[in-house]
């Protein structure tokens, strides 16, 4: 799986988007391939630098995440932090590959502080979202079993609260769509999407596709890191450290690169189980495959599951502890450094079918992280559980779907 030469397994076609096939659904390369190519231009580092300053679409919305987070510390008001991270992982992502914010961070803006705690004032894409999640939980069932499940599911599932969000993503994708130009030049998602020829209704599924995509897993991960972070004085004060020694380098704005803080990173992708279950691939016929002297033949179903992969102790010793210092190789990391780490990582896939999204989703977890510890927003926090929980399904779902911290 690793070279990507393995298809996606016929299952994948349970994740469909009602009669159009997504970029992440597709097991045919080629139809998958235009539509990559497409956007993926979208995702370069030069682009996702200039929108990481201040009046960009990711540096904005890290400031006002932040802001919000400070405010409740100041406020002492126990804080949602799954909830906020939701929040601004969604705004990151419609403003970003849709060139329109969705507003989470804004939507409860009339409302004071402690209102906007409390259990029943939650992003209002998340009926949308937990709805995906939700039907995640069948889809390694064959096609037909899933459909006749997912259809029962749906008619016992069915909330007026679950209609009301999907009204209002719809609403929100319709202001979307109002504004795009075919112009493979244009910048955003949709606009590149139509420019290579894809029909609007599908360019408007694939792009209402995305904002689960971006939104919901990026949440999960950054979740996870603060949350370890509020637990681990000795991880916060070393990246403190390291954050306000580091020195910044001249060249296009690039801001240093501080080992300690891809760690941090690296070690929440490596907890948050955002994808925990098994990405199955298909055997390429005529190509048996041997894996420590077992034979897999050619059209056998294959796959690797991050939670099996992240939680090896043989690479990662003490597996379900948070700590970043593993991923440096130096005399600090107290011998839990180990070779394969990096081939074990693989919160966002592997190979060609690998995630599309990666670079947003580090940019804006670096930027956030680096935010959120420089601020000292989370001295005298404490997490409200000593663990989160997650419900292993094709996504991984945060049980009570809140991860509290108060000071
Ligand atoms: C930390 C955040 C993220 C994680 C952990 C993550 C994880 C993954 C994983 C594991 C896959 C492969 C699934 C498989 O093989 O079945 C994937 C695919 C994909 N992701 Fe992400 N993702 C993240 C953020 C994003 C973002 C920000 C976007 C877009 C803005 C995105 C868009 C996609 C797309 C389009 C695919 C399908 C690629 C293909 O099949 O060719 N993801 N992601």
């Amino acid at each position: 799986m690793a070279g990507g030469g393995f298809l996606k397994d016929a299952r994948y076609k349970n994740f469909n988007l009602g009669p159009v096939v997504s970029i992440f659904s597709s097991i045919d390369t080629a139809y998958r391939d235009v539509r990559a190519k497409a956007v993926a231009p979208l995702f370069s580092p030069a682009r996702l630098r200039e929108e990481s300053s201040a009046q960009g679409s990711i540096g904005r919305h890290v400031a006002d995440f932040l802001c919000q987070l400070c405010a409740f510390r100041q406020a002492g008001i126990k804080t949602d932090i799954l909830d906020l991270c939701a929040k601004l992982s969604i705004d990151v992502v419609s403003d970003y590959v849709l060139g329109q914010p969705y507003g989470g961070l804004t939507e409860h803006a009339h409302l004071n502080l402690a209102e906007r705690q409390t259990s029943d004032v939650k992003l209002s894409a998340n009926g949308f979202i937990h709805a995906i999640v939700g039907f995640s939980r069948f889809s390694l069932l064959p096609n037909r079993l899933f459909k006749l499940v997912y259809f029962l599911s749906q008619k016992m599932g069915h909330s007026d609260e679950v209609d009301k969000s999907f009204r209002r993503i719809q609403e929100f994708m319709g202001e979307v769509m109002k504004c795009t130009k075919e112009d493979t030049r244009a910048e955003f998602y949709q606009d590149r999407l139509l420019a290579s020829g894809i029909s609007f209704l599908e360019t408007t599924m694939q792009s209402q596709a995305i904002l689960f995509a971006g939104g919901d897993s990026t949440a999960v991960i950054l979740a996870t890191i603060i949350f370890h972070l509020t637990r681990s004085t000795e991880a916060r004060t070393r990246l403190l450290h390291d954050i306000r020694t580091a020195l910044p380098t001249a060249e296009d704005n690039r801001k240093p690169d501080i080992p300690f803080l891809r760690a941090c990173v690296k070690e929440g992708l490596r907890l948050g189980m955002a994808n925990p279950t098994r990405l199955t691939r298909v055997v390429p016929p005529g190509k048996n495959l041997t894996i420590d002297g077992i034979l897999i033949p050619a059209g056998a179903i294959v796959g690797c599951a991050a939670y099996v992969l992240h939680h090896d102790p043989a690479i990662f010793p003490d597996p379900f502890v948070f700590r970043p210092e593993r991923w440096i190789d130096d005399e600090r990391n107290c011998g839990l450094y180990r070779p394969h780490m990096e081939r074990s990582l693989i919160a966002f896939g592997a190979g060609l079918r690998a995630c599309l999204g990666k670079n947003l989703a580090m940019q804006q977890l670096l930027e956030t992280v680096v935010a959120v510890v420089d601020s000292e927003v989370l001295e005298g926090a404490r997490t409200c559980e000593d663990h989160i929980e997650v419900i292993q399904w094709f996504n991984g779902d945060i049980k009570g779907h809140r991860v509290d911290i108060e000071w």
